[in-house]
């Protein structure tokens, strides 16, 4: 495969993989890396792998639209390709971001092709690892991601987990190619399903919220583009303040709430309009949905 298509050269030459159930891919050499995926998530870690210094003749992309594969190929000078199946032979690591419905039959499209010892790292919510190991080969190592889409600009948080075959080493590389995402964290796999709700879904929430402020701020007869300015400066600074001071939130509010005035009148509006109820509600939902995802599978 090349950046038209077909198979490469390099696609033999996977640094660490090898023939005994310990040979496989190092976090200081990773070898070659293929996306199962071009999508959202799957463009999100092709920019993540080059920026965390991968060589661009090393990433590989899979995606069944030919036209997102010159997109992405056009984008980042890696290697594109329609087939899964050449993404993937001799890659060290695959990294899949199908939907989550699409997981299983892409296992089975490329299990019988994985090189012995490659790591297979997923982001799809809900899926769990035992699904992929039941599908690979025995042994595979597997790394389950939750990431966001902030990564796009290494401002991310993605929580990993790993699979029966896993160790420190595959989690260690898993860290090392999510490292130009932002946060990286550690988690039992059972929490992935809260960590889904939480900072993968989250965007959206923060989204809604800037939305929402800047929609109010109109409301109030500011012009849209001023009013979207100061709310994202807003949110921006806030969540800074939080990190940098390791002040609890509660407190930073009280800070902000000066007695009689403007924010304690404008916070009790929002517990009358129940929005604090709303985010919880929210998060249970979509762990609902996690869960749901998995038990597809049997989880
Ligand atoms: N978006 C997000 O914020 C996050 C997403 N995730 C996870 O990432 C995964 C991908 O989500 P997202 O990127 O949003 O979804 P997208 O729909 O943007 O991306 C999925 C991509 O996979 C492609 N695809 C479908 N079938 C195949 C196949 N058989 N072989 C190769 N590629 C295929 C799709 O092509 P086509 O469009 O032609 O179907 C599409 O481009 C999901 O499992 C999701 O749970 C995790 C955390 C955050
Ligand atoms: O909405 C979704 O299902 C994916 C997983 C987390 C964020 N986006």
């Amino acid at each position: 495969m090349t950046q038209d298509e077909s198979a490469t050269p390099e696609a033999g030459t996977t640094a660490g993989a090898g023939t005994t159930p310990d040979a496989g891919p190092s976090a200081a050499a990773p070898g070659p890396v293929a996306v199962v995926g071009g999508g959202v998530m799957g463009a999100t870690l092709v920019g993540a792998v080059l920026a965390g210094g991968l060589a661009p003749g090393d990433v590989r992309v899979a995606e069944r639209s030919a036209a997102r594969v010159a997109e992405l190929v056009a984008a980042h000078g890696v290697q594109g390709t329609a087939d899964n199946v050449a993404a993937v032979t001799d890659a060290a690591v695959v990294l899949l971001a199908v939907k989550p419905d699409v997981v299983a039959p892409v296992l089975d499209e490329i299990a019988p092709h994985l090189a012995p010892g490659a790591l297979v790292v997923s982001v799809a919510a809900g899926v769990p690892l035992a699904a992929y190991e039941s599908r690979l080969p025995a042994g595979t190592p597997v790394v389950r991601v939750m990431p966001n889409t902030p990564a796009l600009i290494g401002r991310g948080a993605s929580a990993i987990a790993a699979g029966t075959a896993a160790g420190e080493r595959h989690l260690a590389l898993a860290e090392r190619l999510l490292a130009a995402t932002g946060l990286v964290v550690r988690v039992a796999e059972k929490d992935l399903d809260a960590v889904t709700a939480i900072s993968g879904s989250g965007p959206a929430y923060a989204f809604y919220v800037i939305d929402a402020m800047a929609e109010a701020g109109v409301l109030l007869g500011l012009p849209r583009d001023l009013a979207t300015r100061l709310a994202v400066a807003t949110v921006e600074g806030s969540a800074a303040l939080v990190r940098e001071s390791g002040d609890h939130p509660v407190v930073l509010r009280e800070r902000v709430s000066s007695p009689g005035g403007t924010t304690v009148a404008a916070v009790r509006q929002l517990d009358v309009h129940g929005v604090r109820a709303g985010v919880l509600a929210a998060a249970e939902a979509a762990r609902d949905r996690s869960r749901a995802l998995g038990a597809a599978y049997g989880a």
